[in-house]
């Protein structure tokens, strides 16, 4: 017998075994692939005596649902007396397998969480209500979560429904895109009860176009993967992020991913009518933008943290890599030079600005490559005017952050900034379209709390290069 996988059950037809990280089914010598532990929403043993282990498993590449079903080995007792003793006796042993089994699986982690789910059902490709039926409802139903679901019916009812959430849920699950986020954020920061509020973890299923949560925190690859989020939602732990503050006119709002003007405002909001496309809408408006090469009217105004490029990215490859962000404590780094408490301008033409924390804003663009949500700034992108064939060009390697090398493309870490139209043009915050007048922002660190399956975000795809950095030892 394998020592391997210490914990075995003898079944009818091989045994079935678990060590600390995965469990697997081996069916007369024969083994199963085996599924992570992470991955086993449930373990049961039924009334018709089969051990029944619910787990989700890679099927074309995607997490589904995937029972292991098992029958209890029988009696070879003589008697019918003593085949029903040994009967009960399989079923006892059956039993504290299976008991044991589920509290592995869940470890440090609380059972059948109580989920309050929104759904925005024209986000993305408009397939969201589908979904939900077919593939979450199912999931989280395995898992024994208690979920309170409700399909919005207008723009703006996650705000409403996030503002009177019940503060004993678990989590919140928004099946949406970021502007589903972007309300829900908006609406705890409204809650009576606001600071405990925000301290629900969300969760995202990525039924959007961008889906940036997903990105950042489940990777590009695993993003728009429907199991995997639900999976996220059932079993993440909270990993803090910032939330940004917009004082705009007499208004305040909040924004948790980005802000733009210019170009990438342009993009989103003029490609809305080409949801269908999924996230090809945002390379195709790029591109758009590109060709008309309109300059944004504004000013802008930062308080600088940092802008060295070689020496942000080196942190960014020591810290973020190897830190799990879930040892949070909001300070930044004591070696980073101090911010100045004054206000410096932006002095050239701007084509676009764009601000963030997190690095990705869709799977085809790492903006904001060396962002660190534990460092207390945001990170502020300004690409000034440049030729066309340097803006075609930073497309290339966009998905992997290379297009923060470029000259043009001036990337500050920032404690807040404020910007000042003077002229007509496009504002968005977390891709929903705002007015296009002054605003001034501040950061707000750890405020939100998200899910994570392993409390870190996927920045693997950028790698500076180690001739670069080493220039800064
Ligand atoms: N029931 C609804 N009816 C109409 N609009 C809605 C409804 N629920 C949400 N919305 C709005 O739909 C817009 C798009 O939402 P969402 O972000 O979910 O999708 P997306 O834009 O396709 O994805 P992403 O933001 O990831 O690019 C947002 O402005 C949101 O406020």
């Amino acid at each position: 017998m394998s020592t391997d996988f210490p914990h075995v059950l003898q079944v009818a037809s091989g045994r079935l075994e678990y060590n600390d990280e995965a469990f697997r089914f081996m069916k007369q010598s024969k083994s199963f692939s085996k599924v992570p532990l992470i991955n086993i929403l449930w373990v049961e043993l039924n009334d018709e005596d089969q051990v029944v282990v619910t787990t989700l498993a890679p099927t074309s590449g995607k997490l589904a649902l995937h029972p292991v079903v098992a029958e209890l080995r029988k009696s070879k007792a003589k008697t019918q007396k003593e085949k029903d003793k040994e009967a009960e006796e399989i079923r006892q042993e059956a039993q504290r397998w299976a008991d044991k089994l589920l509290d592995a699986a869940y470890k440090g982690l609380k059972r059948n969480r109580k989920l309050r789910a929104f759904l925005n059902p024209i986000g993305g490709k408009g397939k969201g209500a589908h979904i939900y039926q077919h593939e979450v409802e199912p999931i989280f139903a395995a898992a024994r979560c208690k979920v309170e679901f409700t399909s919005t019916a207008y723009q703006g009812h996650m705000v409403e429904l996030a503002q009177k959430v019940d503060l004993d849920v678990d989590a919140i699950v928004v099946l949406s895109g970021d502007g589903g986020i972007h309300e829900v954020v908006n609406g705890l920061a409204k809650h009576e009860q606001a600071a405990r509020a925000l301290r629900i973890p969300v969760a995202q299923i990525s039924t959007g176009s961008a889906n940036a949560v997903c990105v950042n925190i489940l990777g590009p690859k695993d993003a728009f993967d429907i199991g995997k989020c639900c999976l996220n939602a059932i079993k993440g732990r909270p990993m803090k992020l910032p939330i940004y503050s917009i004082k705009q006119g007499d208004k305040k709002y909040f924004s948790f991913l980005t802000q733009a003007g210019g170009l990438m405002a342009d993009l989103d909001l003029g490609t809305e009518h080409l949801r269908w496309m999924g996230d090809t809408r945002f390379v195709l408006g790029y591109l758009r933008g590109v060709v008309s090469k309109k300059i944004c009217p504004v000013e802008i105004e930062y308080r600088l943290v940092q802008s060295d490029k070689v020496q942000m990215a080196a942190s960014a490859k020591t810290s973020i890599c190897t830190t799990k962000i879930t040892s949070y404590h909001g300070t930044r780094d004591d070696d980073e030079p101090e911010g100045t408490d004054g206000w410096t301008k932006f002095e050239k033409p701007v084509m676009y600005y764009y601000a963030g924390g997190l690095p990705y804003v869709s799977r085809d663009l790492m903006q904001f490559p060396v962002a660190n949500p534990s460092d207390g700034c945001i990170d502020l992108v300004i690409q000034s005017r440049a030729p066309r064939a340097i803006m075609l060009k930073a497309t290339v390697g966009a998905e992997k952050g290379e297009a923060y090398w470029i000259d043009s493309q001036h990337y500050f870490k920032v404690s807040g900034y404020r910007v000042k139209p003077t002229g007509k043009g496009n504002f968005t915050v977390d891709g929903e379209g705002y007015p296009f007048e002054p605003f001034e922002l501040r950061v707000h660190a750890g405020q939100l709390r998200v899910l994570s399956l392993d409390g870190r975000l996927d920045i693997s795809s950028f790698t500076p290069d180690d001739a670069i950095l080493d220039a800064t030892k």
